[in-house]
């Protein structure tokens, strides 16, 4: 299912949360929306559940609008950040109202997945850890195959071995499936593996949307010495976008294949030359530097 999101503002009083956001994402691909605490991610996550009405804009899923939309709660699962269960509910008795709801339901995978992450069906889950509610959440949210799934801060409180287990399971639904998932985070570094496209939100606005595909490998970092420093021909034929000179050491970011830098760089005979890939932090630390945001101010990990 595509999601589309136009000019959607959501405020509260006289707080914008959510301001004038676009966002458009593929069916079948996961999309991190990333961003520090209270930049409105929890905001945008229930505007597009259907939980908030938008101040002004929409918000579509295959061309239908979500909010008082019945048919569309079957199609789409939101995980909150802190998972809500019944009071004294117990995985059993939550899987009975979910199965009300979701069509697709798959008893066969509900008991899998139970006996995997080896929890008791008949305990209150009120009365579990964190990370063992957080599991549940799951285990019902996969079993109820919905097309597009909603994450908030999904992997916290999980540990490594759990969220590897998750990350895979949520691959296999998106693969299969063609399930769209929209994740938030704060961690770039943890999103970047798994995610097709990541944004980030400051303020309510979504400042970057980049498909990964395209920007993984588009960058890379050279540190090269000379004799004696070239003049500007040089930045301009390697596509150094920004540059660095210390005595006749030159460090520049460079849009372009490593391969292809390094072919145009041996022919100004430097002393040395080190050609890096850019880690994805690099690449929007740049890029949203280029913007004028600092972007250890708006990611902390
Ligand atoms: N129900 C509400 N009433 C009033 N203000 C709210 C409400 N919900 C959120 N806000 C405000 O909107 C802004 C965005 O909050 P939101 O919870 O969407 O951020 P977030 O990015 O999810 O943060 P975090 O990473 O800390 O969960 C904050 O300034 C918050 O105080």
């Amino acid at each position: 299912m595509k999601v589309y999101v136009r000019n959607v503002d959501k405020s509260f009083g006289a707080k914008k949360a959510v301001s004038n956001v676009d966002l458009y994402i593929t069916p079948g691909t996961m999309h991190g929306l990333l961003g520090s605490n209270g930049a409105g991610k929890t905001t945008f996550m229930k505007t597009l559940m259907g939980i908030y009405k938008p101040d002004s804009g929409e918000v579509m899923f295959d061309e239908k609008s979500v909010y008082e939309n019945t048919e569309m709660k079957s199609e789409v699962i939101f995980i909150q950040d802190i998972p809500f269960f019944f009071a004294s509910a117990t995985l059993n008795k939550m899987a009975e109202f979910y199965r009300g709801i979701y069509p697709r339901w798959s008893e066969k995978r509900f008991q899998q997945l139970t006996r995997h992450f080896k929890l008791d069906p008949n305990q209150n889950l009120n009365a579990l850890s964190k990370g063992m509610r957080r599991q549940a959440s799951f285990i019902l949210a996969i079993s109820s195959r919905p097309k597009v799934m909603l994450l908030d801060e999904p992997f916290d409180g999980l540990d490594p071995i759990i969220r590897q287990q998750v990350k895979n399971l949520l691959l296999q639904d998106i693969a299969s499936h063609n399930m769209t998932v929209i994740a938030s985070s704060h961690n770039l570094r943890e999103m970047e593996d798994i995610c097709d496209s990541v944004s980030i939100m400051h303020h309510g606005e979504l400042l970057f949307n980049r498909d990964l595909s395209e920007i993984k490998g588009s960058h890379c970092k050279l540190q090269i010495a000379f004799n004696q420093l070239p003049d500007d021909d040089f930045f301009e034929e390697v596509g150094a976008v920004h540059k660095t000179v210390r005595g006749r050491i030159v460090t520049c970011i460079i849009k372009g294949d490593i391969l292809d830098v390094e072919k145009k760089v041996t022919k100004y005979n430097p002393l040395m030359y080190d050609i890096l890939p850019l880690t994805l932090e690099e690449i929007f630390t740049y890029e949203m530097g280029e913007k004028g945001y600092e972007i250890s101010n708006i990611i902390v990990e």
